[in-house]
């Protein structure tokens, strides 16, 4: 049976610290808020609101969603990005990604403040993690795997990980932040040849499909480590990773779950970047 690599006791280290800012911050009369802009009505974004609000809740953030049709333009967009730029009470701003497709993202990415930007959408933060720089505000999705292959001691230096996903979201970012860990980094994609002989022979592969139980253990050694990005809910409504966790867990060296494994620390980053946004504004 695998090690199996649960957020829990990292998420609970950054609930913790993010417990005291909240109170250093009410006291100085501020309650750190998030606003989330959501177009449409996406699985994956909802999923991801609900947890984010949930744990606002319980961190004392104030979570606001501006909820909009999918069909909004993209100068409608600007502008309400615009205002919330402006607007002293909100210290972070969230879109919610892939953006519908006739919206130009090249825009939309460069409007919103770097001092606001807590999933780091602006090209003037991503250029921070692509030279190394982790100060700042890093994508959460691919913060969060680093965080828990850290929190377990997985080797990154001189490790080969796979990375199947080469999104803004998380592989492309992945990369470079694995590669200031000195790792040897692959990117697999839907036109990759021979995925399974990429997986096979990599130390760590890091799964960000968006496809329920779809890796087997077949991609699979008995040393890998597997960190199973993907969120999304099989036909029975019950959330599920990329990775088939029955069939692979009995096979490989450690593997983080679905749901509890880089999903739920996923969420508390992000609010530590609300936190870290309203701290420094
Ligand atoms: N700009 C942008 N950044 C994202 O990071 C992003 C996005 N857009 N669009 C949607 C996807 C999806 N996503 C989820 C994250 C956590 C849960 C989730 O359910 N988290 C649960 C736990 C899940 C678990 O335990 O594994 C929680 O935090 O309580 C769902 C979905 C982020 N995404």
């Amino acid at each position: 049976m695998a090690n199996i690599l649960k957020g829990k006791e990292v998420v609970k280290k950054v609930k913790e610290s993010m417990k005291r800012d909240v109170k250093d911050l009410n006291n100085r009369g501020i309650t750190p808020t998030l606003a989330i802009i959501r177009l449409g009505e996406n699985p994956d974004d909802i999923a991801y609101e609900r947890s984010i609000l949930k744990n606002c809740d319980g961190v004392g953030i104030e979570g606001e969603v501006y909820e909009k049709d999918e069909n909004i333009s993209t100068e409608d967009l600007i502008s309400l990005i615009e205002e919330l730029n402006t607007d002293n009470n909100v210290h972070g701003i969230l879109i919610f990604r892939p953006l519908p497709k006739h919206i130009d993202e090249d825009i939309i990415a460069k409007t919103i403040s770097p001092l606001k930007d807590v999933d780091c959408m602006n090209p003037l933060n991503l250029e921070k993690i692509f030279e190394g720089n982790m100060e700042g505000f890093a994508p959460c999705t691919p913060k969060a795997a680093v965080m828990i292959m850290d929190h377990y001691n997985i080797p990154l230096e001189g490790a080969h990980v796979v990375i199947i996903n080469r999104s803004m979201v998380v592989g492309r970012p992945l990369s470079m932040m694995l590669l200031g860990k000195n790792s040897t980094v692959t990117i697999c994609h839907s036109k990759t040849k021979d995925l399974k002989g990429f997986t096979n022979s990599a130390d760590v592969v890091v799964t960000a499909l968006g496809r329920p139980k779809y890796v087997t253990d077949e991609y699979f050694n008995e040393k890998s480590v597997v960190i199973d990005v993907g969120i999304s809910f099989d036909e029975n409504g019950k959330m599920a990773g990329d990775v088939d966790f029955d069939n692979v867990s009995s096979k490989v060296e450690a593997i983080t779950p679905v749901p509890g494994g880089v999903g739920s620390l996923t969420t508390s980053i992000l609010l530590s970047h609300v936190i870290l946004a309203a701290k420094s504004l």
